[in-house]
């Protein structure tokens, strides 16, 4: 039997839990605030965007959405973070990718105050998340979310194989320091990794980021896994599917989060506790 981890059901007790403490920073004069810099008109950014507004508003949150066009230079997009770095009613600053080509995107991510960079992008959180840094700092929200998740279904690391296919800055390289400092022995794997599918079968936690639609099936799976698929990708006939194929894991993985209703909830749920961490943070001076 393979367990359906349910992604919308766990980030709704997120949620639940946010609007408490959203509702406690306004009683003291606090509302915590976000903003969201879309440069240019990518449709799916757009729709991730609008979700992400709906639910910061939903949960009693101040949220501005600000559109860029697709022409913006370097030293607009500069100008535009400098301002939201000095502005109290904004905690989280959140530029959306892709960035058009004339954006030097790790640049920006440098701009950012790193006490309001809610993605975890800046070097100074992502140095500290692999040092494992005592204290508060903000980490990218979908492996964050990921770990939420599996200590929902009481899922430890410790001691386990965890294989993460990807590494980029947004997912799979906080997703290994993340599983590396819950105790887990992890591998990470990309396009240039000879025999992945091998590799993959290794795993007692398989974590899937790559964007290529059903990359991985349930014969490259060790039985009893815990699949966790990333991919927001699209098949033949234009449908949402995961890098995992769903179908062929069910009865071989021991766990397995759907595409949609898995990870994509836990990110934006994630991003609005970590928005409301980091206005409590900034009350506290930390
Ligand atoms: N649900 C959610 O909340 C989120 C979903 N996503 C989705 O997750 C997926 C990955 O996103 P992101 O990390 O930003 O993507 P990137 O394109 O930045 O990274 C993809 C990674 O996958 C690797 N890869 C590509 N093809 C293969 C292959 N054939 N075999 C093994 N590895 C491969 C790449 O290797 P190399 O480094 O060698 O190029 C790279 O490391 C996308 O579908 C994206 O839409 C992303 C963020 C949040
Ligand atoms: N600076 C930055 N930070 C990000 O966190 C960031 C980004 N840029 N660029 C794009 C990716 C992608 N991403 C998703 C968020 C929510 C869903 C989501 O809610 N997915 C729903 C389905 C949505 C649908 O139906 O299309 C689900 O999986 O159930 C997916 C993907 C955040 N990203």
């Amino acid at each position: 039997m393979t367990t359906l981890i349910d992604g919308k059901a766990v980030a709704k007790k997120v949620n639940q839990a946010t609007q408490v403490e959203v509702a406690k920073l306004v009683e003291r004069g606090i509302q915590p605030g976000i903003v969201v810099i879309i440069v240019g008109a990518d449709p799916a950014s757009q729709i991730y965007v609008r979700n992400k507004n709906r639910k910061a508003e939903k949960l009693g949150m101040h949220s501005i959405v600000r559109e860029l066009p697709e022409t913006t230079t370097q030293a607009e997009l500069l100008s535009i973070i400098a301002e939201y770095n000095v502005d109290p009613s904004i905690h989280g600053i959140l530029v959306q990718s892709p960035l058009p080509k004339q954006i030097n995107e790790p640049l920006i991510t440098l701009a950012i105050d790193p006490r309001k960079d809610v993605d975890g992008f800046h070097p100074t959180n992502i140095g500290k998340l692999l040092t494992n840094f005592p204290g508060h700092y903000p980490v990218a929200n979908t492996p964050r979310g990921i770990m939420t998740m599996l200590a929902a279904y009481d899922i430890d690391p410790a001691g386990k194989t965890a294989v993460v296919i990807g590494r980029s800055t947004i997912v799979g390289k906080p997703m290994a320091a993340l599983l590396t400092n819950a105790n887990a022995t992890v591998t990470i794997a990309h396009s240039r990794t000879k025999d992945l599918k091998a590799v993959a079968r290794t795993a007692d936690i398989l974590v899937v980021a790559t964007g290529i639609a059903h990359l991985i099936t349930g014969a490259d799976l060790k039985p009893g896994a815990t699949v966790i698929d990333v991919g927001m990708d699209r098949d033949a006939n234009g449908k949402l599917v995961g890098d995992v194929d769903f179908d062929s894991a069910q009865g071989i993985a021991g766990a397995i989060t759907p595409v949609p209703g898995g990870v994509g909830p836990m990110t934006i749920a994630t991003l609005m506790q970590t928005t409301v961490e980091l206005a409590k943070w900034s009350d506290l001076g930390e």
